[in-house]
């Protein structure tokens, strides 16, 4: 039996499985055979790694990426190519993308990276098309375009969703707060301090034995906390994206029809064609990246607001700053005198170089 076939086989089984405290131990079994099997199915077979392949992998450039996943000719494209300038080929066939296709937008003087895919099937995971490079690109941006035709909104996006799953990219989550710390001796110990009201100590207990785990201290503080939460604490190799659900074509259907898709969260509907919401999508997009600006300010000159050092929000001190500037400038600083929304007062502040800068604050460098 391959791999695949053991995989459906085991997703049958749990799907007739009903849930209740006596098959809790079964089910938890289940999942963590099922998280094995598909980690054998990521593995690298041969030389050539988990994704990759010839022209896949691009030169990374601005600040942050953003990957355009979906079903061919939802327009990836078309939105790409308007979007920065960059010519990808647009048609009407399917698989008209053949490898990743890099272009650049800047947004409020920060230069995100865009790349445009090849359209996805389902199944992709499991080597049909290209499907599995264009995820294994995927799992590197800082943000997913996860494209749709307004025409078949919600079917798609299930399979593109269980797609993405299951290479381990976690959409619009945070790492769940759980902690399994192994042991040497002493058996499992399970402690919450929110209610568990999605598993229960046998499944937990299922989930450990099957990674062969026979001693660990379980701490769970994430509320409804899940088998499969667990299972990807234990395996390690999960990646929390944001995606923003690009709702294309809207000028194929009608205003009443419009107003059902705005309820899909954190979606945008838009026309890449007649170029309709892009606006909105830019900004949501903005949002999500959550990047910060900062201006220097060099001395007896107004601050630069043209071309702003853009950090990563939890990677954006003082000392990032310098870094991103040039790396000898954090050895020579004398202090900083920042203005802005991280300073305590409008005059500035002098801070060191484990101050932590917000979006558009002005920074004034004084070296030793
Ligand atoms: N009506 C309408 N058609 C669109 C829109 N955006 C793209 N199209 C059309 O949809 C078809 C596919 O567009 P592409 O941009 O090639 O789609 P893609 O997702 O890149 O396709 P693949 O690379 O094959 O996966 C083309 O005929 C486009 O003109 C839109 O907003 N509205
Ligand atoms: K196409
Ligand atoms: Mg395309």
């Amino acid at each position: 039996m391959t791999t695949v076939q053991k995989i459906k086989e085991i997703e049958d089984e749990m799907a007739k499985t009903q849930k209740n405290k006596a098959t809790s131990y079964h089910l938890g079994l289940l999942k963590a055979k099922l998280a094995k099997l598909r980690r054998e199915l990521l593995a690298p077979t041969g030389g050539g790694g988990g994704g990759g392949g010839i022209g896949f992998d691009v030169a990374r450039t601005g600040i942050a990426s953003v990957g355009f996943v979906g079903f061919p000719s939802v327009g990836k494209s078309t939105l790409m190519s308007k979007l920065t300038g960059t010519h990808s080929e647009v048609s009407a066939i399917d698989f008209t993308t053949l490898t990743t296709v890099p272009g650049t937008l800047k947004v409020h003087g920060a230069p995100i990276q865009i790349l445009d895919l090849p359209g996805i099937i389902e199944g992709a995971n499991d080597g049909r098309g290209r499907g599995r490079q264009v995820i294994a690109v995927a799992r590197t941006c800082n943000l997913i375009f996860i494209v749709l035709d307004v025409l078949k909104p919600l079917n798609d996006k299930k399979i593109i969703e269980g797609e993405l799953e299951g290479f381990g990219i976690r959409l619009n989550k945070k790492p769940p707060a759980i902690v399994v710390r192994r042991k040497e001796k002493g058996g499992i110990s399970i402690s919450n301090t929110v209610p568990l009201t999605n598993v229960d100590h046998d499944e937990i207990k299922a989930v450990l034995s099957e990674f062969r785990i026979n001693s660990a201290d379980v701490n769970i503080r994430e509320p409804n906390a899940t088998a499969d939460d667990i299972v990807d604490v234990i395996e390690g190799n999960r990646v929390y994206i944001p995606a923003i659900y690009v709702l294309n074509k809207i000028d194929a259907i009608s205003i009443e029809e419009l107003d059902l898709l705005y309820r899909i969260p954190h979606s945008v509907p838009i026309s890449s064609k007649e170029w309709l919401n892009v606006d909105e999508l830019v900004d949501k997009m903005w949002e999500t990246l959550d990047l910060v600006r900062v201006y220097t300010k060099p001395r007896k000159l107004a601050p630069d607001y043209n071309s702003p050092v853009v950090l990563k929000r939890g990677k954006c001190t003082v000392e990032d700053f310098c870094a991103s500037i040039h790396k000898e400038i954090a050895k020579q600083l004398k202090y900083a005198i920042v203005w802005g929304a991280s300073a305590k007062h409008s005059r500035g502040q002098k801070v060191g170089l484990e101050h932590v800068l917000e979006d558009e604050d002005v920074v004034h460098i004084v070296k030793k």
